[in-house]
């Protein structure tokens, strides 16, 4: 659904471009207050200063909202989640409390291999309605983009069904959040393979890419390439199938051990590396100067009581850096955005408004959609996030509380608070 809307009274904050920011450039907004946004048929048509028109009849067959002064920002860009699943995982989040490690658990047929369990057990329904709940609940942390992956199905039929889920979503008239789907396939070795891993991952190429293919289902495609999961070399072989099909490519590289997944990702030019605990510095040039987008997600870090991944020194290296959520079952049990903010710029030292640009333009790259999404320009998506209040500090410093007021998606408003 796409709407006509004229916003004014706005304070405008946004970074500014139609590709990712890098560098210092992430921390230069464009902060414009009695801002009028004009949105026609759900695209930006005009974004300047007040003009005093919504007052005398030429926006007759537009909404008109008033933000009275308070912060009008692009919405949300979330771009790295597995948010269809089937199931929980709470008693291992017990486990880890009490002191056993992610991958142990994983080691001993828990962790992703569970959920793969419970995913396979629920139908089309059932799955779409879980993950339609998560939908809502990130529309009103202000996300209007989110990027899913599959990879709880590790068989052609529930891998398909995941991304199946996605779309369906993705298509609903009345949706609040577009969905951009990733193949997830070599997400773990599933038990049937008895720990063959080179003979899933043929499989994956032979008999599970090519469906994901053939149906328009998957825009890119994505491997947990991590010790005792995928290697750099299977890694890379599935990666290089995958592009030869026309897929885009993203890693999980370095979330565990320094493995060099992140060189990887530049040597392959993938559109971006995620998790990147332990990248090296070598690493963090290369894809600087590959231009390969840095997803860090620092709520599964702290879910994992790991340390952060040295976005600072990212940003300082100059790579362009996103900040995603990683809203999964296991590691990381959480969508939040208001958290997200305030670990990125308490630990690892992005500022206000490099965060800002990580959660929107550089989330945007990271889904190669900057062209489209992630600034206030004209020509791009009209979805916003209002705040309920004139200063985007809130958004860090409001800890795990959420000040969005409303979001607004292709000029729909759904009011929040
Ligand atoms: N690390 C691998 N994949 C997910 C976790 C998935 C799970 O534990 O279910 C992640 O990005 O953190
Ligand atoms: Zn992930």
């Amino acid at each position: 659904m796409a709407e006509n809307l004229i916003i004014f009274n706005a304070r405008v904050v946004t970074p500014v471009g139609f590709s990712a920011r890098r560098g210092r450039e992430m921390g230069e907004l464009c902060v414009m207050d009695n801002a009028t946004v004009e949105v026609t048929d759900g695209i930006i048509t005009y974004v300047g200063k007040n003009r005093g028109e919504e007052r005398d009849g030429y926006y007759q067959h537009y909404w008109h909202y008033n933000a009275r002064g308070k912060c009008l920002l692009p919405g949300f860009v979330d771009s790295h989640t597995h948010f269809v699943f089937g199931g929980e995982r709470a008693e291992e989040f017990s486990w880890r409390l009490k002191g056993e490690s992610y991958m142990s658990i994983m080691q001993r047929g828990g962790g992703i291999v569970s959920t793969v369990k419970a995913t396979r057990a629920c139908n089309f329904i059932r799955l779409r309605g879980k993950a339609e709940g998560f939908l809502k609940q990130m529309s009103a942390m202000g996300v209007t983009t989110v990027e899913g992956k599959s990879g709880y199905g590790l068989d052609r039929e529930t891998e398909l069904l995941q991304l199946r889920v996605m779309r369906s979503l993705n298509n609903d008239e009345h949706k609040r959040v577009d969905v951009v789907s990733t193949f997830l396939g070599a997400h773990a070795v599933p038990e049937e393979y008895g720990g063959r891993t080179d003979e899933y991952i043929d499989f994956l190429i032979r008999e599970v890419m090519p469906a994901v293919v053939q149906n328009d289902l998957a825009e890119f495609c994505d491997v947990f390439c991590e010790q005792g999961v995928f290697s750099l070399e299977q890694s890379r072989r599935l990666l290089l199938a995958a592009r030869g099909m026309g897929f885009k490519l993203k890693l999980h590289a370095d979330e565990i051990i320094p493995l060099g997944g992140a060189g990887l990702a530049a040597e392959l030019s993938a559109v971006s590396a995620d998790h990147l605990l332990h990248a090296s510095d070598a690493d963090i040039c290369a894809m600087a100067d590959k231009g390969v987008v840095a997803t860090l997600l620092p709520l599964t870090a702290f879910a994992l009581k790991e340390p952060y991944a040295r976005g600072r020194e990212m940003i300082d290296a100059g790579c362009a850096v996103a900040l995603a959520t990683d809203l999964n079952p296991g590691s990381c049990f959480s969508g939040s955005i208001p958290l997200t903010f305030a670990l990125a710029c308490i630990y690892m030292n992005m500022s206000i408004e490099e965060a800002i640009t990580a959660l929107t333009l550089n989330g945007a790259a990271a889904l190669n959609r900057a062209d489209s999404i992630g600034s206030i320009e004209v020509g791009k998506k009209g979805d916003f996030v209002v705040l309920n209040t004139d200063n985007y500090h809130f958004l860090p410093y409001c800890i795990g509380m959420n000040c969005v007021n409303t979001t607004i998606k292709e000029g729909v408003l759904y009011p929040v608070l």
